[in-house]
């Protein structure tokens, strides 16, 4: 560790504790930052060069991390200290991968390293000079192709070529992973992440939460089976059994909103779509991000700083290999805050480009704050902001607004149109969101072993989203690992669990926490409370708040990032402390009346549990 990094010395008194905490947060901005732009160079231009900086800059971090923890183990006990100061030194002596010896520190760097890369550089040739990526050409194909065949060759070489490499190095990577969290006083890594939200109640609150809107689920899955069927034919659709997972008009089947074409229930209303007007009008990377901006700042939030336009990267560059899955970075200089997405011109990446400048707005939001408290009040909150964003701009009256939709004719046939789009997208997503951790607790917890993962895996993606795989997997292959978030470790529990920091045992998240399964529940509510702040009248989902001050103000919580425990800023926010589905079902009620009607003679869930498709005759697998 550089001699200007390390810590000095300090007695166990109020006013020594207190210049660690300064001395810490001016050394970590200066470390983090480092970090983080090595994690950058790497992501933006995956080469070795680039890999071995950003290894040693990792150990570099964890060096630091390592020689403060220790510090402030040795030297302070925490009656000394007010509740911010406790709070931020309990996440210093967090010492995460840092508990792991110098060697097993550079494995475990090494392993994650090399998992994102054959993650992000993986190409599937279907013809000898032909090389496609995951992005764009196999997430095009997967929303637009409605050939089973095509489908199916694309979904299979995917989740062969991108999870089978990864497969070798995740036993080690969660060895090394567990043996660095029970440093940290953890049974496993999964503890670890649950240990930042778990409540008494947290496993029935979750589950609560997602009994409640299961029902909705179970009718949207049930109307999809039949659209398909009446497409694909009774060989590939059972109307009691699973969904194949290469017909959901996504990868990995977690949102639906890309077959909407195939099942929008008045046709004749004004197409929700406007891919095709972006097009039209000449949209780009850069204006798609000008108009989210816009967006932002009709709302009195902060505009983007210079430095996002200078050193953000919009478009996948085509002289080398990046990390194409889109990200918010935060260079913990106050001043440097970028997005790197491989932006093409379409309706879902335009709401992309909101959510990822969501959590630019929130980094600005907070940016004074001391690094430790540079988090999201509850993980899930971060995620919130920027879905919270795309109800508003998904509205057929918002896309009028910015002269992308012909029409905003909000009768009751196109605002159907509109929720089922919205149900395809938010409802569906749910179940994938509860079910990646759990597949990951299982794997860190050992009940889950390296000869069970994909079995495990594709138990749990038919229990909780009744889809099934287009071919036959066996423990050959390894269907995790060609989901992003499993070869990046990147927690999905923002998708997943309520993020309850308790109160004591608060603690800085060594790794971003993803409470994704939370936010969707959490910026339902919001959207409540800033609709009512916007005056806005009628039904919920017709509701923009576009160009409203008053509902923006509301949004300033953030500035208290994680400083204080997220039921104190909810209370704050939108007077509630508590998290509950109520606003989200409200939101889709017309629909979830619709789909029921629609659904009369249907098989709720899919009995046949077991049951998978055929292979189509003279398929080969080679494209
Ligand atoms: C340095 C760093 O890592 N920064 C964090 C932000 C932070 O916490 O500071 C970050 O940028 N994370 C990336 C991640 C990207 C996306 C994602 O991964 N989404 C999930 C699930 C989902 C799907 C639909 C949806 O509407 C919301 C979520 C998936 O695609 O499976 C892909 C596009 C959308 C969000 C993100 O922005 O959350
Ligand atoms: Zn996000």
């Amino acid at each position: 560790l550089r001699e200007s990094w390390q810590p000095g010395n300090y007695t166990n008194s109020t006013a020594d504790a207190q210049r660690f905490l300064r001395d810490y947060n001016s050394t970590a901005e200066e470390v983090f930052f480092f970090s983080v732009s090595a994690s950058w160079n790497y992501d933006t231009n995956l080469t070795d060069y680039n890999s071995n900086l950003q290894v040693s800059a990792a150990l570099e971090e964890q060096a630091f991390t390592e020689a403060w923890g220790k510090k402030a183990k040795q030297v302070f006990s925490n009656e000394l200290l007010d509740f911010e100061d406790k709070r931020l030194m309990e996440g210093i002596m967090l010492l995460g991968p840092a508990n792991l010896p110098q060697k097993e520190r550079e494995e475990y760097n090494t392993i994650l390293s090399i998992m994102e890369r054959i993650y992000s550089t993986t190409k599937v040739h279907p013809r000898p000079n032909i090389s496609w990526s995951l992005e764009p050409e196999l997430t095009d194909i997967m929303a637009k192709s409605r050939s089973y065949k095509t489908l199916l060759y694309v979904w299979e070489a995917w989740h062969n070529d991108s999870g089978v490499p990864i497969k070798e190095y995740y036993p080690r990577f969660v060895e090394l992973s567990n043996k660095a969290s029970r440093g940290d006083g953890f049974n496993d890594t999964g503890a670890e992440w649950r240990s930042w939200f778990e409540s008494q109640t947290f496993e029935q609150d979750i589950e609560k939460l997602y009994r409640t809107i299961e029902p909705l689920y179970l009718n949207l899955h049930a109307f999809v089976r039949r659209k398909l069927y009446n497409f694909y034919g009774p060989r590939y659709i059972n109307l009691k059994g699973p969904i194949p997972a290469h017909l959901l008009g996504n990868m990995w089947a977690q949102t639906w909103n890309n077959i909407f074409d195939m099942m929008v229930p008045f046709p004749d209303k004004p197409n929700l779509d406007v891919t095709a007007e972006m097009v039209k009008q000449g949209y780009n990377a850069t204006h798609m991000f000008r108009v989210a901006e816009e967006f932002f700042t009709s709302l009195d939030l902060a505009e983007m700083p210079e430095e996002f336009w200078e050193g953000s990267m919009l478009v996948k560059p085509e002289d080398r290999e990046v990390v194409c899955h889109a990200s918010a970075w935060d260079f913990y200089n106050r001043k440097d805050f970028r997005i790197k997405q491989c932006t093409t011109v379409t309706m879902e990446q335009f709401i992309t480009a909101h959510h990822e400048m969501g959590h630019i707005e929130y980094f600005l939001q907070y940016k004074d704050q001391p690094v430790g408290f540079r988090d999201g009040a509850n993980p899930g909150f971060h995620e919130a902001i920027g879905d919270l964003m795309s109800l508003s701009v998904s509205t057929p009256k918002h896309l009028h607004k910015i002269n992308l939709l012909e029409s905003a004719t909000s009768d009751e046939e196109t605002d159907l149109n509109f929720l089922l789009n919205m149900a395809l997208e938010k409802i569906a997503f749910l179940p994938f969101g509860y079910l990646i951790d759990q597949w990951r607790w299982g794997v860190f917890d050992g009940r889950t072993t390296p000869d069970k993962y994909n079995s495990e895996w594709w138990y749990l993606r038919t229990k909780y989203q009744g889809i099934c795989p287009p071919t036959k997997r066996t423990e050959d292959q390894f269907d995790p690992g060609a989901k992003f978030h499993i070869p990046d470790n990147y927690p999905y529990i923002r998708y997943l669990i309520s993020c309850f920091p308790v109160q004591v045992e608060w603690s800085q998240a060594t790794s971003r926490t993803h409470c994704y399964f939370i936010s969707y529940i959490l910026q339902f509510q919001f959207h409540e409370k800033l609709c009512e702040a916007a005056h806005h009248t009628g039904p919920l989902h017709t509701c923009d708040i576009y160009q409203s001050a008053e509902a923006g103000a509301i949004l300033k919580y953030a500035q208290a990032g994680s400083s204080k425990p997220w039921p104190d800023v909810l209370q704050e926010a939108i007077g509630t402390r508590e998290i509950n589905a109520n606003s989200l079902m409200k939101y889709f009620e017309p629909v979830t009346k619709w789909l029921q009607e629609q659904n009369v003679k249907e098989t709720l869930g899919w009995p046949e549990f077991n049951w998978v498709p055929p292979i189509p005759e003279g398929y080969t697998g080679d494209g």
